[in-house]
C-alpha cells in the first residue's frame, strides 16, 4: 500500500529532512510514526500524498509510482488518501456540514449522493446533531471530529493523522483516538504521528520512530520509546 525505498529528502534550503529511509506499510494497518521534533514525520507523511516529492529513491502508494505519475494524476491519487492535521484547518465561515459536503463538491460527486454520505459520516463521528454549527462554536474535539469526517467521506484507503490530539485535552484525545480506530476496523490504513507517549503505550499498535530522517525502529506491537 505504501513503499518507500532509499528516500532522500534535501529542502530547497538545504535541510536533509529524510536520508535514506525505507518504509513498508500494508492495508490495513494502523501505524503510529514517532521521533523527535525534526526527525522528518511530517516530511515522510507528505510524501505519501504528495505534497513534497523525494529528492531520490522511490514512493509507491495506492499502486501508483510517484516518482513518475503525471501531474494530471495527483488528484486522484489525492482522492485515495484523507489528511486530518494538528489544527483541524476547517474553513470559519462554513457550518459543520458544508465543510464535509465541500470535500464532495471538489471531487464532483453526484450532488443526489451527497447529503446522505455527508450525515452518514457526521454519525460515524458522533457530530449528527451539530450539522449547522460553525467551527467556532464547537470544542477543539468536535472540530477535529469534523476534520476526521472530511477526510474520510471520501472513503480514502489511507488515513493521514499529523498529530490530530496535539491540541486536546487528555479526555477529548482518547475520544479522537477510538474514532480513529474505528475507522481502521473497517478497513482504512491509519498513520499517525505523534508525541503522545501515553496514547502509543495505551492503545498498542505498530510503531515506526524516525531519527534524522531514518526509521531507527519498527515494532509490530511497540512503545513509544522516547522520554516525553
Ligand atoms: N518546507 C520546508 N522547507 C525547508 N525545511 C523544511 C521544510 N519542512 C520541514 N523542513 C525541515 O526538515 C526537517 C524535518 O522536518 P519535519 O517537519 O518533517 O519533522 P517532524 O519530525 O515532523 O517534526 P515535528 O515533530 O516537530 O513536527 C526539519 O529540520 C525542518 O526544519
Amino acid at each position: 500500500m505504501i513503499d518507500m525505498k532509499g528516500v532522500y529528502k534535501t529542502y530547497p534550503n538545504g535541510v536533509t529532512a529524510l536520508n535514506g529511509l525505507d518504509v513498508a506499510i500494508n492495508q490495513g494497518e494502523f501505524v503510529y510514526i514517532v521521533g523527535p521534533s525534526g526527525a522528518g514525520k511530517s516530511t515522510f507523511t507528505k510524501l505519501i500524498y504528495r505534497e513534497e516529492k523525494p529528492t531520490k529513491g522511490t514512493v509507491n502508494v495506492v499502486d501508483t509510482d510517484l516518482a513518475t505519475i503525471k501531474e494530471r494524476m495527483v488528484p486522484k491519487l489525492r482522492r485515495q488518501i484523507g489528511v486530518v492535521y494538528q489544527d483541524f484547518r476547517l474553513l470559519p465561515t462554513l457550518t459543520v456540514y458544508e465543510n464535509v459536503a465541500f470535500a464532495l463538491e471538489v471531487i464532483e460527486e453526484d450532488p443526489k449522493n451527497i447529503r446522505r454520505r455527508v450525515m452518514d459520516v457526521l454519525d460515524q463521528v458522533r457530530l449528527k446533531n451539530k450539522a449547522r454549527f460553525l467551527p467556532d462554536e464547537l470544542s477543539g474535539g468536535e472540530q477535529q471530529r469534523v476534520s476526521i469526517a472530511r477526510a474520510i467521506v471520501n472513503h480514502p484507503k489511507i488515513l493521514i493523522a499529523d498529530e490530530p490530539t496535539g491540541n486536546l485535552d487528555p479526555d477529548t484525545s482518547w475520544e479522537i483516538m477510538h474514532i480513529l480506530e474505528e475507522i481502521n476496523e473497517l478497513g482504512t490504513t491509519v498513520l499517525m504521528a505523534t508525541h503522545s507517549q501515553e496514547i502509543v503505550n495505551t492503545i498498542r499498535k505498530r510503531v515506526i520512530a524516525i531519527e534524522d530522517g531514518m526509521v531507527v525502529r519498527d515494532e509490530s506491537r511497540g512503545e513509544y520509546g522516547y522520554e516525553h
